[in-house]
């Protein structure tokens, strides 16, 4: 199985995790595309969704799903999002497509946390993937210097904007142990606006997709 085969796969499976008649959060990515396409056979099920990303958003809309602003829901069920890395206590990395604030926000207002992923994503120690930081642009050298201090090296993601209109640096040769104290020593720089370490609040539920069908890790 390829690994958007496996992607198609445990997007399908996400949909046996949506409540219905409620408003679902929805990430940004290629799995999650995959999962906005598979919603769109089930759309007169739920009220509506919460994009993650304006791409996301955009995509919703063009299968006449309805997307509505955070601010005008009071709550969201589910959350729907792939990741970059997950270890096996579905602490993420997350942010390769540079949408990380967007989601911990939609991460943090829903009540469950659905991570969709192909098997090659499940890791022993997060860090091999370059951890995404989202920094406001005055800030970016400053921040770029403290990252090294805490033994990364980071780079500056060239020509990418992000929704919010900062930048993102991505930080390399970080060996992520305790993914929790790091994810809240990054946030704690002046200039971060927030980090790709979804360890604070991790997904609730991981949906693998593997050659053998999709493995559940809870
Ligand atoms: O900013 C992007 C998101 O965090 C994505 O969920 C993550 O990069 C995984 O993307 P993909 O499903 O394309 O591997």
């Amino acid at each position: 199985m390829t690994p958007d085969e496996k992607k198609q796969q445990v997007a399908r499976a996400a949909l046996e995790h949506i409540v219905p008649g409620t408003v679902i959060g929805v990430g940004t990515g290629s799995t999650a595309n995959y999962f906005v396409d598979a919603l769109a056979q089930i759309k007169n099920k739920i009220e509506g969704t919460v994009a993650s990303s304006n791409a996301t958003a955009e995509r919703l809309k063009s299968h006449g799903i309805p997307v509505f602003e955070l601010n005008s829901v009071d709550e969201i069920s589910v959350y729907i999002d792939g990741a970059d890395e997950s270890n096996r206590y579905l602490h993420l990395i997350k942010g390769g497509g540079g949408a990380l604030t967007r989601e911990k926000i939609v991460a943090a207002v829903s009540t469950r946390f659905v991570c969709i992923a192909d098997d090659s994503k499940l890791v022993d120690v997060l860090g091999k993937f370059p951890l995404p930081v989202e920094v406001i642009p005055m800030a970016r050298s400053y921040v770029a210097r403290q990252l090294v201090k805490l033994g990364g090296q980071p780079i500056w993601r060239e020509g990418v904007t992000t929704d919010n209109g900062n930048v993102i640096l991505d930080v390399h040769h970080l060996e992520i142990a305790e993914p929790v104290k790091l994810e809240s020593e990054i946030n704690q720089i002046v200039g971060v606006v927030t980090n790709g370490l979804f360890a604070k609040r991790p997904a609730d539920i991981l949906l693998l997709g593997t050659d053998t069908g999709v493995k559940v890790l809870d």
